[in-house]
Order: C-alpha cells, then sequence, then structure tokens
C-alpha cells in the first residue's frame, strides 16, 4: 500500500483539466507497456467533469481506446439511461464519444436487467473475476487507476461510514440503506479498489475539506472509508485549494500558481 501525495490546483475548473491530462497520460503509459489498461471510473460532480475535460482536449486521441477496460467504482441501481446512474453521466461526458469497444464498457447492471442488486453486485464480480489474469494475483484485475470521488462524510463509491459494505471481503457489495439518494447501490469494496495500481481521489470545494484532513490522517476507515483506500503503487489526492484548506501545512503541494 502506498502513502498518499497531495497535489492541490488553484480551482476546480482546473483541477479536472489537471486530472484530465494525468489520466490520458497514465492510460497511455499503461497500454505502451502492457498493450491494454483498465481504468475504474466514479461518479459524482468532479468525477464527471473530468471525464468531460479528456472528451474536451485533442491528446485524448493518444489513447486507444478499444483497448481500454472501463469498469465503476459504484452505480446507484437506477434503471439504464436515468439521469442519476453514474454510467449515464460518464456516458454523456465522454465515453459515447470516444470509440471504446462496448465488450470492454462493464456497466453495473440495473433493476430494468431483472436482477436483484444483490445479484447484480455478484454478477458484477463474476465479470471481474473472468477479466483477471495470473499476474493479478486474485479475484479482479490490478487496474491500473481508479478515480474516486469523495462525500463530506467521507464515503467513497459508495462504501458509506459504518455501513455493512465496509466490512464485506467479496470483491463487490450491494449498498441498502445508503444516507445519500438513492438508497440502493452496487459498490467496489475496500479489497477490490485497493487492488489497483494507481487510486486518485478527486475533490473540489471546502464542503470537503474536513473529509479529505481526515482521510489523509490515520482516521479509521470505517468512520472515514476515504481514509482505507490506497494503491499498490500510488495514491494521490488530487484537490482544489479550498478542498484541501483543512489539511495540515507542508503536506499539500501547490501544483498550479
Ligand atoms: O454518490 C456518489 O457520490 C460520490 C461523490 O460525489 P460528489 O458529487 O460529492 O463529488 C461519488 O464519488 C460516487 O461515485 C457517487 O455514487
Amino acid at each position: 500500500m502506498s502513502v498518499p501525495s497531495v497535489l492541490v490546483h488553484r480551482d476546480a475548473e482546473l483541477l479536472a483539466k489537471a486530472v484530465a491530462a494525468r489520466l490520458i497520460v497514465g492510460l497511455v503509459d499503461a497500454q505502451a507497456a502492457k498493450g491494454s489498461a483498465h481504468v475504474v471510473l466514479t461518479g459524482g460532480g468532479m468525477g464527471i467533469a473530468t471525464l468531460a475535460e479528456v472528451a474536451a482536449t485533442t491528446a485524448h486521441a493518444a489513447v486507444e481506446w478499444p483497448r481500454l477496460d472501463v469498469w465503476w467504482g459504484d452505480e446507484r441501481f437506477l434503471p439504464s439511461g436515468d439521469p442519476e446512474r453514474n454510467e449515464t453521466g460518464a456516458r454523456a461526458a465522454l465515453l459515447d464519444r470516444v470509440d471504446l469497444d462496448p465488450a470492454r464498457v462493464h456497466v453495473m447492471r440495473g433493476p430494468d436487467s431483472g436482477l436483484s442488486a444483490g445479484e447484480s453486485a455478484e454478477r458484477y464480480a463474476e465479470e471481474l473475476r473472468r477479466a483477471a489474469r495470473p499476474e493479478d494475483h486474485g479475484p479482479v484485475p490490478s487496474f491500473d487507476i481508479v478515480l474516486l470521488g469523495i462525500g463530506p462524510d467521507g464515503h467513497v463509491a459508495s462504501l458509506f461510514p459504518e455501513m455493512p459494505a465496509l466490512y464485506e471481503e467479496r470483491p463487490v457489495a450491494a449498498v441498502h440503506g445508503a444516507p445519500k439518494p438513492p438508497p440502493t447501490r452496487i459498490t467496489m469494496t475496500l479489497p477490490t479498489l485497493n487492488a489497483a495500481r494507481q487510486v486518485w481521489v478527486i475533490a473540489a470545494g471546502e464542503e470537503k475539506a474536513g473529509a479529505v484532513r481526515l482521510a489523509l490522517q490515520d482516521t479509521g476507515h470505517f468512520q472515514i472509508p476515504a481514509a482505507g483506500v490506497r494503491g499498490r503503487s500510488r495514491t494521490l489526492f488530487l484537490l482544489d485549494r479550498a478542498a484541501a484548506s483543512k489539511i495540515p501545512p507542508g503536506l499539500g503541494r501547490p501544483a498550479s500558481p
């Protein structure tokens, strides 16, 4: 597990552009090294803004989109096409604008699939298992990059403080009674997220500052789930100044004037 590094950009707009540029380079590097790459997407304001910035820059043509596997860290358990689904936002911002192989876009199924949330979680775990290679040493691929937003309560993906999914050892869990709507969700669990080479937590705005501070301290992950996500090679907290405003002096590195 890696020790988190913190990079601070001036504001949310610049943060989204900087993360987009970093994501393009990360995917190009991974594809150059291994031929293909796995990315895990997040919903939320900064997650979708980052994807929109990837779409907006011509540099995204450097990514070999047909050789990219796209996964989600979590999904709201809503029918396909619902505007509140993380998938819907990601498709509108980026996925429908690039040449992905549809078989490599791994959506978490909603109620319109006829599956219950628990069955959908099991189905996703099975899809992850099928994509894992012997060199991954586990039931899920070693994702190249996991993108995560963070809630003001410290949640990441749909891992909310003190909820049962935090105790779950299976790769994917159904969440019932989430404190943020909708109450029913599907989420990768901590062991799955932490199988990634790189985990990037992206946050903008003062309302995230307290959670960011606690996530960077030795807070228990049952209280602050973001404190429990760490990439095997690298963990980055990519913040704007407002989200970084409560971290101890000297911890964050300014990245934008
Ligand atoms: O509900 C969710 O919230 C978080 C954070 O969203 P934000 O809008 O406060 O940035 C997001 O990361 C997660 O994927 C999503 O389902």
